[in-house]
């Protein structure tokens, strides 16, 4: 099925507007189908969220971007996935040079049982950066565009674990932002986070596409209205319907997206 997102944008200029590309893409378990053959083109600069039922394959096509799957036993992929017009999953691409430009955050914030400032300086150190004072800015740049550093300013040697969810989640965010990626993937952000932290990942969520091509996986319907420009519905493996949130919410085209969304199913 293709599914093109209907604003008018021509083809030729994918390389421009088109970050991220599906091209015929399947995705196989063992022999089981969980992707069944998607064509789709998110915009840089822009916010799309995945919605559908559990178990419809949002996850799975998200983390096919950071080739997160690569791990998975029985993972089988057919078609091409391409990051500004550069198939991802040919022989010679560098996977970790990749997630560097494709940073994910999870729906369990994962920091490491390391001080605040580990947490955000790890990337970069691992990347072989020793130079103290610019570790020190890039750790308090990517604090402040998480919004954390006037939380944390003070004890950046404090454990991240003793932090609250929804600061843990921001400083997840803090670390992937710390190595200059392009693209952030975010599976379910917000799904272990309170209203008010997840009112405050909404807000960065917004603040970061500015800089930053932004997917987003979410159960909640409302956050996707609220925080996306686009979406996209899934169904069963296939995308059912892609347009612009507003739209998608508002006067979808297909029946399956309308009674998903008026919550008859999932
Ligand atoms: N590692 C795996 N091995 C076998 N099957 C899997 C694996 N991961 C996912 N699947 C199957 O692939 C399908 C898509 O799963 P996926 O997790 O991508 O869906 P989802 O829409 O993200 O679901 P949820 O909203 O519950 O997270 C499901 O039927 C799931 O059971």
């Amino acid at each position: 099925m293709t599914q093109q997102v209907n604003d008018n944008i021509v083809d030729k200029s994918i390389k421009r507007v088109h970050k991220l590309e599906a091209k015929g893409v399947k995705v196989f378990y063992d022999d089981f189908e969980a992707i069944k053959g998607i064509d789709m083109q998110i915009k840089a600069n822009k916010v799309t969220a995945f919605i559908g039922p559990s178990g419809c394959g949002k996850s799975t096509f998200l983390r096919l971007f950071n080739r997160m799957n690569d791990y998975v036993d029985g993972f089988r992929m057919e078609g091409e996935i391409l990051i500004d017009g550069e198939n991802i999953y040919k022989k010679k691409v560098n996977v970790e040079q990749l997630r560097k430009q494709v940073g994910m955050v999870f729906q369990k914030p994962n920091p490491f049982p390391k001080s605040i400032y580990e947490n955000v300086a790890y990337g970069l150190k691992i990347q072989g950066i020793k130079d103290k004072k610019y570790l020190k800015e890039k750790v308090e740049d990517s604090l402040k565009q998480v919004a954390l550093w006037d939380e944390v300013k003070d004890d950046l040697n404090k454990s991240a674990m003793a932090l609250s969810g929804g600061q843990q989640q921001r400083l997840c965010i803090a670390r992937t932002l710390a190595v200059e990626p392009s693209i952030i993937l975010m599976d379910e952000p917000t799904s272990a986070l309170d209203p008010l932290s997840t009112a405050k990942i909404e807000e960065l969520i917004y603040e970061l596409k500015q800089k930053y091509t932004i997917v987003i996986v979410t159960h909640n319907m409302q956050q996707a209205g609220r925080i996306s420009d686009y979406t996209a519905f899934f169904y069963l493996g296939e995308l059912i319907e892609y347009d612009k949130s507003k739209k998608l919410f508002t006067n979808p085209e297909k029946q399956q997206t309308e009674n998903y969304i008026t919550g008859r199913f999932g």
